[in-house]
């Protein structure tokens, strides 16, 4: 897996804009074949600018896939006459194992140890809000249906599934993911059902 890595300068006064055609734009680009997910963060100095951050299945899944797709041609009308100057794209390699070992094994005291755990959990309570946006939506959208639909016992296979597949490439517990993700989606079909209203 590669993250490719580019700043948007937007124009600036023209922010509001271009996020709104960015959500237009993202499902042209998350359709597409070796596309795995995506970050976008606006600047802290320079709130005109913008993090775009890809993760792909190797650099040709971007260069060779997206870039000569017809989908393509809709993002670039989309976005690209925000941008001043045209920005620079970058890839970079991507082993999170490697890199999460490595400063695993570094570590020799057990302050190190929390405070390098304390680091990860911010990024994963990050992605659960994040998770959470989703499935707050999925609510909204099951209303009128009824509660067996929110709790989607099928979709939740799929997903747990889908999470021991990917923790064992990861090089995770199996067993520590599926318990993990039974228990968030559990938490997470009870917040649904307080949106949905069943
Ligand atoms: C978000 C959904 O609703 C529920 C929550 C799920 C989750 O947190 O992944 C999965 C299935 C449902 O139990 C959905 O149907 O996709």
């Amino acid at each position: 897996m590669i993250l490719e890595h580019v700043v948007l300068p937007v124009i600036p006064g023209h922010e509001p804009a271009f996020l709104s055609a960015f959500e237009l734009a993202r499902p042209l680009i998350s359709c597409q074949p070796g596309f795995v997910d995506l970050e976008l963060r606006r600047g802290v100095e320079r709130p005109h600018e913008f993090l775009l951050l890809v993760r792909w299945e190797s650099v040709t899944a971007h260069e060779d896939g997206f870039r000569t797709s017809p989908e393509y041609l809709e993002w670039k009308a989309l976005l690209h006459h925000f941008y001043d100057p045209f920005p620079d794209v970058s890839h970079f390699a991507l082993e999170p194992l490697a890199v999460e070992a490595a400063a695993a094994i570094a570590v020799t005291t057990l302050d190190e140890v929390r405070a390098g755990v304390d680091a990860l959990d911010r990024q994963i309570i990050d992605l659960v809000a994040q998770r959470q946006q989703y499935v707050a939506r999925a609510g909204e959208l099951k209303r009128g249906q009824p509660r067996d639909a929110v709790r989607a016992p099928a979709r939740v296979e799929e997903v747990v599934a889908k999470v021991r597949a990917q923790a064992e490439v990861a090089g995770a517990s199996q067993t520590v993911v599926e318990a993990t993700y039974r228990a968030m989606i559990g938490a997470f079909i009870e917040l649904e059902l307080g949106i949905h209203g069943g």
